[in-house]
């Protein structure tokens, strides 16, 4: 067995794993990369990358079907393998950025294979046996398949196998009304495909209900059938029968079924050896993402436990290479963390929803609202469906729900005024271009002194005043 000592051992190379890796490389640490899998992890190869691909062809469809403006087309033709031509090209495009031979060109050792913990300080992968002062675990998470009975006897898709399906789902059940539920039943829809989303609480849970509602319905106006709170109870098909999924609100037949109902963290890395304890949520970290258990090890992204986004995995990489490569104090927030889901209409939001900012904060809350359709570049563009609200106290906002078209852009200015404690000033004093959709969100941070400037009885003597006596 070869001996490796070095500084960083990172374990994964997926969003979380390579951030580390260049981060603490390039600042002079030595670093060994251990990938079991495929460079670039889930969102280059099974996640983002090619669900966002996917969803670029489906919308290409949707555009040439639904002609506006008098702008209309003849009868659209969907080259199904020639769309997931197009998810495999994109993949390739970005996979240099990923790529082994890029992290070695940078100074890292990689190494490819599965890794181990063989003691608190040691791992063993691919024949090496690796002594680090620091291990980073960024092993990600997989598709959860739960114990479903009937499920083992029929072919189930999950987002590691469906971008690879040449064939074009007849009828696509997709058991799952979440982020990748949603996403995947309006791409395939809008392929062509007839969609069955069976969802056992309500679509798009952990969203605003109002924003969701507006997502919902449009996937239902697109001919998508979303049938909400309904338990799978047992699965049945077999070859050449199609696949049925029986539940308490009915049963369903289709001819290929998705799994979409969340993700179970990797924790297959020997941790018990390494002395690295973990729940079935994730490592077990404290803020600094430090294990509790072995303070040589970090746990980074899914693997840490909390959000699952590819954001988060490179926020926390960046915060780890500071902890591990810089010696310096860490601490992993959520209050102004992201996340879109990419439906069309988009859905963003970041930190607080209403309700949680309600909760949190009781009768201080204020809530602000802009409608697309008061913006006149929504009217422009035909695309007035949606709103911008705003949770706003103490005149900062803490919360910010964005739904309507292009709401993942829309929500970059609430991100940074989030992060940076902005008060709502500093929209009302920015000038924006006109017409641009972005004025919906001034408009919002706006109201919030809409009251104070024009029902003040104050701010009226005042104004009386200085007409009367002003120069
Ligand atoms: C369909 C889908 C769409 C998504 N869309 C988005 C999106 O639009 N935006 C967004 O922000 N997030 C999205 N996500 C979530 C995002 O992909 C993940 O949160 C992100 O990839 C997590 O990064 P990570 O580095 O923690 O783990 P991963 O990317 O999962 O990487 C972990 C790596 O570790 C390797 N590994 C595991 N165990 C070992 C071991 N013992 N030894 C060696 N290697 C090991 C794995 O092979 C893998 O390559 C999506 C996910 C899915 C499934
Ligand atoms: N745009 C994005 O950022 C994006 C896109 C896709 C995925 N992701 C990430 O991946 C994670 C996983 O996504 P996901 O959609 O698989 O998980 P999820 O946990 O967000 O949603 C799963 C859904 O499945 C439902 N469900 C669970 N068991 C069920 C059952 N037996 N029958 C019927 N319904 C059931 C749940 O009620 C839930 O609504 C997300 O939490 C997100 O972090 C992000």
């Amino acid at each position: 067995m070869d001996r490796i000592e070095t500084d960083i051992c990172v374990i994964g190379a997926g969003s979380g794993g390579l951030t580390v890796a260049a981060g603490a490389v390039q600042m002079g640490a030595r670093v060994v990369l251990i990938e079991a899998g495929e460079m670039g992890g889930d969102c280059l190869n099974y996640g983002c990358i090619p669900s966002k691909a996917l969803i670029a062809a489906a919308e290409q469809a949707h555009r040439m079907r639904h002609g506006r403006f008098g702008v209309t087309a003849g009868e659209v033709q969907v080259d199904f393998p020639a769309a997931k031509d197009h998810v495999r090209a994109v993949i390739e495009a970005i996979q240099p950025m990923d790529s082994q031979s890029r992290f070695e060109g940078l100074g890292c050792t990689v190494i490819r294979a599965r890794a181990r913990f063989v003691s608190e300080t040691e791992v063993e992968a691919g024949g090496h046996r690796i002594k680090a002062r620091r291990f980073v675990l960024a092993t990600g998470s997989s598709p959860l398949v739960p114990d479903i009975p009937g499920l083992d006897g029929v072919e189930v898709l999950t987002n590691e196998t469906i971008f690879d399906l040449r064939e074009r789902p007849e009828h696509l059940l997709v058991v799952g009304g979440g982020p990748i539920g949603m996403e995947m039943a309006q791409a395939h829809r809008r392929l062509g495909c007839r969609v069955t989303v069976i969802e056992g609480s309500k679509g798009l849970p952990k969203d605003d209900p109002e924003a969701a509602a507006i997502v919902l319905d449009a996937l239902r106006a697109e001919g998508v059938e979303l049938v909400e709170r309904a338990k799978v109870e047992r699965v049945s098909g077999g070859p050449g029968q199609g696949v049925t999924v029986h539940t308490g609100a009915g049963d369903f037949t289709g001819s290929h079924l998705l799994m979409a109902v969340g993700r179970r963290v990797n924790l297959d890395t020997g941790l018990d050896a390494g002395g690295v304890t973990h729940s079935p949520k994730g490592i077990e970290v404290d803020r600094g993402l430090r294990s509790v258990s072995n303070r040589r090890v970090y746990a980074v992204g899914d693997a840490a436990g909390g959000m699952q986004f590819t954001h988060v995995a490179g926020y926390h990489g960046g915060l780890v290479v500071r902890a591990a490569a810089l010696g310096l104090p860490v601490k992993a927030e959520t209050r102004h963390i992201p996340w879109v889901s990419y439906t069309d209409p988009e859905l963003a939001q970041v930190g607080l929803t209403e309700a949680q900012a309600r909760e949190a904060h009781g009768g201080r809350l204020k809530v602000l609202r802009a409608n697309f359709d008061e913006s006149d570049r929504a009217v422009a563009s035909g695309r007035q469906e949606g709103f911008v609200k705003v949770m706003a106290v103490n005149g900062r906002p803490v919360g910010a729900t964005i739904v309507g078209a292009h709401a993942g852009e829309l929500i970059a200015p609430w991100c940074m005024a989030i992060a940076n404690k902005l008060k709502l000033t500093a929209f009302t004093s920015t000038v924006l271009p006109y017409p641009t959709l972005q004025e919906a969100g001034k408009r919002a941070a706006g109201s919030y002194y809409g009251p104070q400037l024009f029902e003040n009885p104050w701010v009226k003597r005042a104004v009386r005043l200085v007409q009367r006596w002003g120069r």
